[in-house]
C-alpha cells in the first residue's frame, strides 16, 4: 500500500509564513505525488490562501475538524460543505487536542464523521490513549472503544492512532508498540466495520521526525503518518515524505 504522509499544523501560521510553506512543499514534491499521498491540514484562516498552491499539484489540502451539522446557528463553527467548497478532501475529527479542549466525545466524532462522509470528505478519525491508561493496561480497551464508538459501521475514511503520550514530546512510540497497536485496531475495525474494504488505512502520529519515519512507515499495518511539529518545517516535512514515498511500491 502506498503511503500517505499528512501535515496538521494546528494553531500555527499566519498568512505570509503559511503559502511560504505551502509553496516550498509544493515546488518539492507537488509534481511527483500521487494524488492525495500528501496532505496538509493547515487552520481555518488558511485554508483558501493554500487551496489555489496545491490545486495543480498532486498534495491535498485537508482540515482540522468540521462541526456535525451542515448549517445553522453554531457561532464560531465551521461546516463539511464549507470545506468541500475550498476544496478540502480530508478532515481530520476526534483529535485528542480537541477531545481535551473541547470536550468532544466519541458520540460527537460519530457525528461529524457521518456527517463529513455524506458531503464527500474523508475524515481521519483520530484515536489514542494516555500515559496512564497505558500504565494501567487500559490502552486496549480504550482504544477498541473508541473505534467501535467513533466510527459508523459504513465509515469509508482512515484512523489515525495517536498515542497522547507521544504528541509532541519529541519522543514517538517504538516501533513494537505501534506494530502491537495496529495489531489490535486493524482486528477492531475488521469486527466492527460493514463495509467491503475493512481494511481502512491507519496513521500513525505522535513525534514522527525524518530520521525515524521510514522505520515507522516499514511497521506492519501502517498506512502512513499523521505529521504535527514536523509539519511546519518544509525540509522536515519534506523528509518525511520522501520517506513516505519511496516506501511506496
Ligand atoms: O498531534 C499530532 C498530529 O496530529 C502529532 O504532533 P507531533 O508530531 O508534534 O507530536
Amino acid at each position: 500500500m502506498r503511503q500517505m504522509i499528512m501535515g496538521n499544523w494546528k494553531m500555527h501560521g499566519l498568512r505570509g509564513r503559511g503559502s511560504e510553506l505551502a509553496t516550498e512543499i509544493a515546488d518539492a514534491i507537488g509534481p511527483v505525488v500521487a494524488q492525495r499521498d500528501v496532505v496538509l491540514a493547515p487552520p481555518f484562516t488558511l485554508t483558501a490562501l493554500i487551496a489555489p498552491i496545491l490545486q495543480s499539484t498532486g498534495i491535498g489540502l485537508g482540515a482540522q475538524d468540521c462541526h456535525a451539522e451542515a448549517e445553522g446557528a453554531y457561532t464560531g463553527d465551521i461546516s463539511a460543505p464549507m470545506l468541500t467548497d475550498l476544496g478540502v478532501r480530508h478532515v481530520l475529527l476526534g483529535h485528542s487536542e480537541r477531545r481535551e479542549h473541547h470536550h468532544e466525545d466519541n458520540a460527537l466524532i460519530r457525528r461529524k464523521a457521518v456527517t463529513a462522509q455524506k458531503f464527500g470528505l474523508c475524515p481521519v478519525i483520530c484515536v489514542g490513549e494516555s500515559a496512564t491508561q497505558k500504565r494501567d493496561g487500559q490502552a486496549e480497551a480504550w482504544l477498541t472503544r473508541q473505534i467501535v464508538e467513533c466510527l459508523p459501521r459504513s465509515f469509508q475514511g482512515i484512523v489515525a492512532y495517536e498515542p497522547i503520550w507521544a504528541i509532541g514530546t519529541g519522543k514517538a512510540a517504538t516501533e513494537q508498540d505501534i506494530e502491537s497497536r495496529m495489531t489490535l485496531i486493524h482486528e477492531v475495525l475488521r469486527r466492527h466495520l460493514e463495509t467491503d474494504d475493512k481494511t481502512p488505512r491507519v496513521l500513525y502520529g505522535g513525534s514522527v521526525k525524518p530520521e525515524d519515519a521510514a522505520s515507522i512507515l516499514a511497521v506492519s499495518g501502517v498506512g502512513g503518518v499523521l505529521v504535527g511539529g514536523a509539519s511546519l518545517s518544509a525540509e522536515s516535512f519534506l523528509g518525511i515524505a520522501k520517506a513516505g514515498l519511496s516506501s511506496a511500491s
